[in-house]
Parts: structure tokens; sequence; C-alpha cells
């Protein structure tokens, strides 16, 4: 297998160093490192972390591959710098079976471009009602750890304890979406001034807030692990600071999205604004990156959510909710944590790598950079400045928020197991 030799990146932000990958593994890590037959990567001034992990990916396949497929999901993901992604459960049909998770996990291996973790359902057609075979979706090939009902809430007190109890056996977690399916019923946008204003239906902080509040003290009562979904407001991270002061196993994300925008956005009635849960105030977001910052939120997830031109493009209320987000994950971070100087690379390597794997229960990925290590890394030119072209997504979507805007950061390699995924910014 060939050799590469990254010369002088800045290795999670530090000193410059020369990274050796030798077939699938990190060889060697020094400084003037003797290049011999390897392809040489000038490096200098750019940033290399571990290649990133996505704990929250639609990836729509089976059955809106209009939307996204596993193979342009993954491409996706790669040219965002990612070499693994948990692929949430709400396809068609369902991924409540060991059948469906390992068709995920078979086209994920097949795709080349970054490894797929299928996520399991915690009920039968995320219905709420009756419990998933959650121990054949571990069982099974897919080795299913994370479950979720994502994009609805387990909103049955009885049937989430169940849940929690159950992936206690093999050291699983419930990825919960925390939305109150009453208090949201007819939700359009967040609940305050704006939704008045503008006459759309209001998703209050409180739909989020009181399920968050209700499952960590249900994770404390049977002594399970709990992940909160896409943390949108002030008040959450305020319940998830408690918990985990009392030493409550909870972990939680915070997408790119819910960092930088805020519900002004949906003046616009444009629905590519459009979002669950929904895009909140500036108190909110300042809240969100405090937390991520302090380490109350654990990691960032992109709810990397693709819909086709047709369910976006159209009246506000009609329109589907979701955005892409791989491939502007990483620089939305750099702007909103990096350059606000909120966290170093370090930090960051912390937040989209190391923790989500941890958390996910991958073993492959999230590892240091040093020998011995499956080389999957991401190579990131941080002085780069330019305007998002949705036209140049590798997603098969384009429902990106960020059009037009100019964002910092540019991946300029990934490598998966020794291989580059992609190369000079473009996907081998
Ligand atoms: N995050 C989103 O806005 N959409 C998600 C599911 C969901 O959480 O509603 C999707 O699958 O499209």
């Amino acid at each position: 297998m060939s050799k590469i030799l990254i010369r002088g990146a800045k290795v999670l932000g530090g000193e410059a160093q020369d990274v050796l990958i030798d077939g699938e593994t990190i060889a060697e890590v020094g400084t003037d490192l003797q290049a011999g037959d390897a392809t040489v990567i000038e490096a200098r001034g750019q940033v290399l972390l571990p290649g990133l992990v996505d704990l929250h990916t639609h990836l729509r396949e089976p059955g809106r591959e209009d939307s996204e497929t596993v193979l342009t999901g993954t491409r996706a993901a790669a040219a965002g710098g990612y070499t693994a992604v948990f692929a949430m459960a709400n396809t068609f049909p369902v991924a409540d079976t060991a059948g469906v998770v390992e068709q995920v996990w078979r086209l994920g291996r097949e795709s080349g471009y970054c490894d797929v973790q299928p996520i399991g359902a915690v009920t039968v057609g995320l219905e709420g009602k009756q419990l998933a075979e959650l121990g054949a979706m571990h069982d099974s090939a897919a080795r299913v750890t994370v479950f979720s009902d994502d994009g609805k809430c387990v909103d049955d007190a009885v049937i989430m304890r169940r849940a929690l109890e159950y992936v206690k056996a093999f050291g699983g977690v419930v990825a919960q979406h925390a939305q109150e399916p009453r208090l949201t019923e007819g939700a359009q946008m967040n609940e305050g001034v704006v939704s008045a204003e503008l006459g759309l239906g209001g998703w209050p902080a409180v739909a989020e807030e009181s399920v968050i509040a209700r499952d960590v003290l249900l994770a404390e009562h049977v002594g399970s692990r709990v992940h909160i979904c896409h943390l949108s407001t002030a008040g959450s991270v305020e319940i998830v600071r408690w918990a985990k002061s009392r030493g409550i196993d909870v972990t939680a994300e915070v997408t790119p999205h819910h960092l930088l925008l805020t519900e002004e956005l949906v003046r616009s009635y444009n629905a590519v604004y459009k979002v669950n849960p929904p895009l909140r105030t500036e108190r909110d977001v300042l809240a969100l990156r405090e937390a991520l910052a302090d380490g109350t939120i654990d990691i960032v997830a992109t709810d990397h959510a693709p819909h086709p031109h047709e369910d976006k493009d159209c009246e506000w209320a009609a329109a589907a909710m979701g955005m892409v987000g791989l491939e502007t994950a990483l620089s939305v971070v750099q702007q909103t944590m990096v350059e606000t100087g909120l966290l170093d690379w370090a930090g960051v390597a912390e937040r989209m790598s190391f923790a989500p794997a941890r958390i996910g229960g991958l073993e492959n990925h999230g590892r240091p950079v040093s020998a011995g290590e499956p080389a999957n890394l991401t190579l990131v030119d941080t002085s780069y400045r330019g305007v998002v072209d949705p036209a140049q997504f590798a997603s098969r979507s384009r429902n990106t928020p960020y059009e037009g805007r100019e964002l910092p950061g540019r991946v300029t390699h990934t490598f998966l197991r020794g291989r580059a995924t992609v190369v000079d910014g473009t996907l081998a």
C-alpha cells in the first residue's frame, strides 16, 4: 500500500509536525521525517485534525433517494472532513429492524467515502408505541449502539424508561429528539415575539426543556445513559448543566446552525430557515456557544437533513423542516467558536471527533493523531475564505441556509484509513 507524508501541519492546531501514513495506519509523527517513496503533501500552516465524526446525519436511504443516498451523503461527509457518520433511522422503511440497519451498514461499506454507523429506531415505525427490536439490531452485523426516533420524540415516559433500561445491558444509548408533541402541534418556528408578529405557530422552548428534564431524571432513575439531540435553548443548557452536576450520565449535542443563526431570519419567509428544532434567539445562540465551550454540551452534530427543491421551495407552512450541514459544519464552527476565541482546534477535535466517537462507541475513529492509530484524518486550510455555493455540494440536496455567505476554512484533504477521499478540496 502507498505511503503519504503530510508535511508541516499543525497537529490539532499545535506545533507543526510531519505525519507519515503507511497503508491504513499512521506510521510516524515527528519533525523532519524523510519522505522516501511517500507522496508528499505540503501542509504548512494547515491544521490537521482526527477525521470528524457526525453523530447525527440523515442519509435518506432507503426510501428518499431523491434527497440523498448513502453514497451521495457519504461523499458530502468526506468533503466536509468526516470519516464516520451515524445514520438516523427515519428512513422508509424505518430502520427499526436488523434487516434495515444491516442494509444501511452494507451500503456504507460499499460507498468507500466514509464509515456509516446506522442508528436504530427506539420504537416500531417511530410511532412511539412499541419498543423496536433493540437487541436484534445490536446483535446484527451493524452492531447498533445508538437508538433514536429522531424527527419524533419518544414522548411516552414508560417507553423511554424501558428503552433506557434495555440499552443499558449492552452499553447502548438512547438519543432523544426532545419535543413535547402536544406543545408543538402546528408549530412553524420558535414561539416568541417574532412568531406573534409573523402569525406563525410557535414551538415554545418549554416543549424541548420539559422533555430533557424528564429524561435526565429517567436516566438517573434507571442508571442508564441518555444523549440529547440538537439542544436549541438556553434553558436546555441549564438543565443539562444541572444534570451533569448531579452525576447523571447525559451527553448533549448542538448543531452548527443553532450556533450561528437566529429566528430573525424567518422574517424572510424563506423556508431554507425552517428546521426542527427551530432557530431561536440571540440569547439562546450565545448560551449554546458558552455551553459548547465549557463542556456542558459535549459535541457538534450536523443534523444534516437533505430535502429536495420541491419540498423546500414552497410556502413556509408547507415546507419540510431541515437543512443540509455536512459540507459547512467545520466552517461554521471555525467562525462561531474558534474565531470568537471560545475554542482552540484541540477543543474542536474533542467536540467533532473524539467525543462523538466515544458517545457512539466507535473504536477506530476519534483516535489520537499518533503512530499506530488508524489514518483517519482531516486537513484544514483555516486561512481560506470562501462564499458558500450550493451548486458545488456533493450532497444530492441544496437546502443550505448559508448560500452566498462567506465562511472561513476549507477541508483540503480527508483520509479514510489512509486513503485520500478528498484531495486539494476535491473528492477523490
Ligand atoms: N431536523 C429537521 O429539521 N429535520 C429532520 C428531522 C427532524 O428532526 O424533524 C429530517 O429528517 O428532515
